[in-house]
């Protein structure tokens, strides 16, 4: 009996979890995410997750309180330090402009898809393999899809005027899925009821109650600190000590200690310095395919140029505030990025 659950776990169609957002910083809901997403379809039986992502967004996104994509990358290294199945993907980051999430997602599962259909090709495709990869990929030949994972807070900014395109929502819930964990103060299924769109994919869209809430977030941390106040046992350790050593989020508070697990931030200097190395480098579609998981930020200029909208309390052009509250986006100021970022062929 037992080899035959063994066997239809086995058959399970595959996922990868992707989470775009802010990460700035990086807490650890933002992991808890996965785990949670994780057991419920392990419990479900319904899917087998073989691997996370997660996607920092991209400076030009201007969100107030935005660190420099950099840190945040290197952040995220250091909070997924315990993680053997979450990865950072800093693809968006290495984009001369802000990336839609549908394009994000287009992106990873067009790799995923070229990567699998090259695996007989051995040699090449081994030079392909990206950080974020799941590592079971190639156990078995079925394809993978990758869902987009996000907090309730996040599917009920789909109704923020002008903030996605609903031809954008449609290509996610209809080709990739939405994996929804709850989040105190909404309300997921009412938005859903309340959505055409939604309500029709609504079989792409697992909803999955979190029974240990944790009301942590980027923007809470980052007031905290701003106000000299402790964030302690809030972030992971090695987070912390990455804020305190780099002087990020004008903290002033005089609670944290110095270096926790200092050793562990060796492996971070050498991420911060490859990637010092990359700074005006231009970016080329060969570079992401590259197997480095480094970003390359851009220069001042650069992301003056390709600053596409803002959130938080204030827009640079002085936009209203459509949403209050922490991860609130507040209005799309300028264009969408082209296509070129949906349709990623791999070259060799
Ligand atoms: N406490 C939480 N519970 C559930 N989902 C969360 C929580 N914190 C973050 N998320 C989700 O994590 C993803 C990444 O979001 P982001 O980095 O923008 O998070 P945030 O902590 O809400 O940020 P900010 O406070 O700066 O707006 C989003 O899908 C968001 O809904
Ligand atoms: N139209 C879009 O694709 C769209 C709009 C708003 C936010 N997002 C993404 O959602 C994530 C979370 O953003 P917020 O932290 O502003 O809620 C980010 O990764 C951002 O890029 C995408």
């Amino acid at each position: 009996m037992s080899s035959f659950i063994e066997e239809t776990k086995c058959l399970l169609p595959r996922i990868t979890l992707i989470a775009c957002g802010c990460f700035s910083p990086p807490t650890p809901m933002h992991m808890r995410l996965f785990e949670i997403a994780r057991d419920h379809f392990e419990m479900a039986g319904t899917h087998k997750v073989i691997g996370g992502i997660i996607s920092p967004t991209h400076d030009s996104y201007g969100k107030k309180g935005l660190a420099p994509a950099l840190d945040r990358c290197a952040m995220v290294k250091l909070a997924l330090q315990s993680s053997n199945w979450i990865h950072l993907s800093d693809w968006e980051v290495r984009q001369s402009q802000w990336t839609r999430t549908t394009s994000v997602l287009q992106f990873h599962q067009n790799y995923i898809n070229n990567f699998m259909n090259l695996s007989s090709t051995r040699p090449k495709y081994e030079k392909l393999i990206h950080e974020w990869l799941p590592l079971a990929i190639g156990d078995r030949k079925d394809p993978v899809n990758v869902k987009l994972l996000c907090g309730a807070d996040l599917l009920e900014s789909f109704a923020v005027p002008g903030l996605w395109a609903e031809s954008d929502i449609e290509n996610i819930v209809a080709n990739h899925g939405l994996v929804v964990i709850t989040r105190s103060g909404s309300n997921p299924e009412k938005f859903i009821f309340e959505s055409d769109i939604l309500t029709k994919y609504q079989r792409n869209i697992t909803l999955i109650t979190n029974w240990v809430p944790n009301e942590v977030s980027s923007s809470m941390v980052r007031r905290l600190l701003g106000r000299g106040q402790s964030v302690k046992y809030l972030l992971d350790d090695l987070v912390l000590e990455y804020i305190r050593r780099h002087r990020l989020y004008n903290i002033t508070s005089k609670y944290i200690t110095d270096a926790v697990r200092p050793t562990q931030l060796i492996f971070n200097h050498a991420y911060m310095d490859n990637n010092k190395n990359d700074l005006n480098e231009q970016i080329t579609l060969e570079q992401d395919m590259d197997e480095s998981d480094s970003p390359s930020p851009l220069t001042a200029t650069q992301q003056l140029t390709t600053r596409v909208f803002c959130c938080g309390d204030t827009s640079p052009r002085g936009s209203k505030l459509l949403r209050l509250g922490p991860g609130q986006a507040v209005q799309v100021i300028t264009t969408m990025p082209s296509d070129e970022n949906s349709e990623v062929i791999m070259t060799f």
